[in-house]
């Protein structure tokens, strides 16, 4: 009986939703000439495609075109982590044979390359706050897991401000120590919100290994993901140089401008944070690396044989007309605001992607990957003309890589936090020293003036 009439509720509150949901849609849709009349600069992107100038930054700068006659001459992308190119970083440290992520992060925080003393103490002061408070794990990550470890990981950065006897000084030393606490405890979160997942909803063994000093961010995730604790050195340094070169990308990407805006109001840092993997959880942002996945199987489902350029093209098109997957019109891991001709981080990634697929015998999937970016880049200019630039981001690529290095799906984006939050932090540290003003554009309103009617007398 009780189960009828939940039933019937359901029906009911199913039907009141759907009422609901078309009085939100009709009351929301903004005409869309009123952008153009207004002259809106939709998602602060000038008429040129060029971003809107809203900040200064010293931290990363990203450069994908030439402004020429205030148009766009699409060039290959380049990135700069306080001025050094990422190219030289990467080559720096492979060359000295040790991980670059903790460089990295000591860079974009502190605006220098540390010394091999400074580089030690970061390291250290890293390792000592690895671990999470007393209890966090049993009370706030084995006990309400998620399917979502970005959401997990949102809610566990929230839960970190109550452990913190001082959470919201906003001097540049609190934050700082807040920020460091942050990036040595993100690979600890996500390590265990995915043991909480996989034992709470896929009936896995559960089992939860403390982090380990002495050897650093990339190895302390694949030693506390595995049930082993074995890896590679080649899979470290393959997560490590992942780690690197998703670690920062300028103040304009969402989740950075998320972390400006929501700094900029004198706020906490496990708040600025928190809206920030909530911005880099989006599928157009960090987010995309599990979409690209999704739509490789999606693909690998649909076209009969994938090494058929024709077929796969087909498909492609079918994508970008709404008409396949998730009917949304976008190939993932396509398509950048700033980049044009190339994104730098995919085309490093590219090249380890295609090491390992030799290594792993795995070269079809890799050349999937490759044709996807290719054709894409072809219907680009079929559909949209020779003037449109599209090329593969970093998204493309580092899901293959992560594949090649066994790690799970539900990984992917939350990897993708935990190299960012060092850039994140550099950010907020730079909002907070040198633009204190609190950011508040303008939205111009365009409803007519109504007038209040009593309940009575309301149709
Ligand atoms: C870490 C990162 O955040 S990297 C980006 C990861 N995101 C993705 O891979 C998702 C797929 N890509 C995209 O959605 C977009 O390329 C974005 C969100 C990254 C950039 O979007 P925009 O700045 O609007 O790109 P841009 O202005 O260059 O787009 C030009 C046109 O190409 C379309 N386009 C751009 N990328 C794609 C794509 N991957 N698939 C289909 N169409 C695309 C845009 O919708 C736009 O169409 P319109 O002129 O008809 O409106
Ligand atoms: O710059 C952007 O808009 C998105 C991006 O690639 C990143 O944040 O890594």
């Amino acid at each position: 009986m009780i189960k009828e009439v939940n039933k019937f509720n359901e029906h009911k509150d199913n039907a009141i939703l759907e009422f609901l949901a078309d009085l939100a849609l009709k009351n929301n849709l903004i005409n869309p000439e009123f952008y153009e009349m207004y002259n809106v600069k939709r998602g602060l992107r000038n008429k040129n495609g060029t971003g809107v100038l809203v900040g200064l930054t010293d931290i990363g700068s990203v450069e994908g075109y030439i402004l020429k006659d205030n148009k766009k001459i699409p060039m290959d992308g380049q990135l700069f982590y306080r001025g050094i190119n990422i190219k030289d970083i990467v080559t720096g440290f492979q060359n000295e044979n040790r991980p670059g992520y903790e460089e990295v992060a000591y860079l974009l925080l502190f605006g220098k390359l540390p010394t091999k003393n400074e580089l030690a103490d970061f390291n250290n002061l890293l390792d000592e706050s690895r671990h999470l408070p007393h209890s966090f794990t049993e009370n706030m990550i084995l006990k309400i897991p998620s399917k979502n470890i970005m959401n997990k990981l949102q809610r566990s950065i929230l839960v970190l401000y109550s452990h913190d006897e001082n959470p919201d000084d906003i001097s540049v030393k609190n934050v700082l120590r807040q920020s460091i606490e942050l990036i040595a405890r993100f690979p600890t979160i996500i390590s265990y919100g995915y043991q909480a997942k996989t034992h709470n909803f896929d009936n896995k063994s559960l089992f939860i290994h403390s982090p380990k000093a002495g050897i650093g961010t990339a190895e302390n995730i694949l030693y506390m993901t595995r049930a082993n604790n074995q890896y590679t050195k080649t899979e470290a340094e393959t997560l490590d140089l992942a780690l690197v070169l998703h670690a920062e990308h300028g103040g304009g990407n969402n989740s950075a401008f998320a972390t400006h805006v929501v700094s900029s109001s004198g706020t906490d840092t496990y708040s600025a944070i928190a809206a920030a993997v909530g911005s880099l959880k989006g599928h157009k942002h960090g987010g995309a690396n599990i979409m690209v996945r999704e739509m490789i199987l999606d693909i690998k489902e649909n076209v009969s044989n994938i090494n058929d350029i024709g077929k796969l093209k087909d498909y492609l098109l079918k994508i970008l007309r709404k008409e396949a997957f998730n009917k949304e019109g976008l190939i993932y891991g396509m398509g950048h605001a700033v980049y044009t001709k190339s994104d730098p981080r995919a085309v490093l990634l590219k090249d380890k992607a295609f090491e390992l697929a030799v290594e792993k015998d795995a070269v079809d999937e890799f050349n999937l990957y490759k044709n996807i970016e290719e054709l894409t880049i072809e219907l680009f200019k079929e559909i949209k003309g020779e003037n449109v630039v599209i090329s593969a981001n970093v998204d493309l690529y580092s899901g293959f890589v992560y594949e090649m290095l066994n790690i799970p799906k539900e990984l992917y984006t939350p990897l993708f936090a935990t190299a960012r939050v060092a850039g994140w932090c550099a950010h907020r540290i730079e909002q907070i020293v040198s633009d204190q003003k609190i950011i508040r554009p303008a939205y111009k309103s365009v409803s007519h003036k109504n007038e209040y009617i009593p309940l009575c007398e309301r149709k």
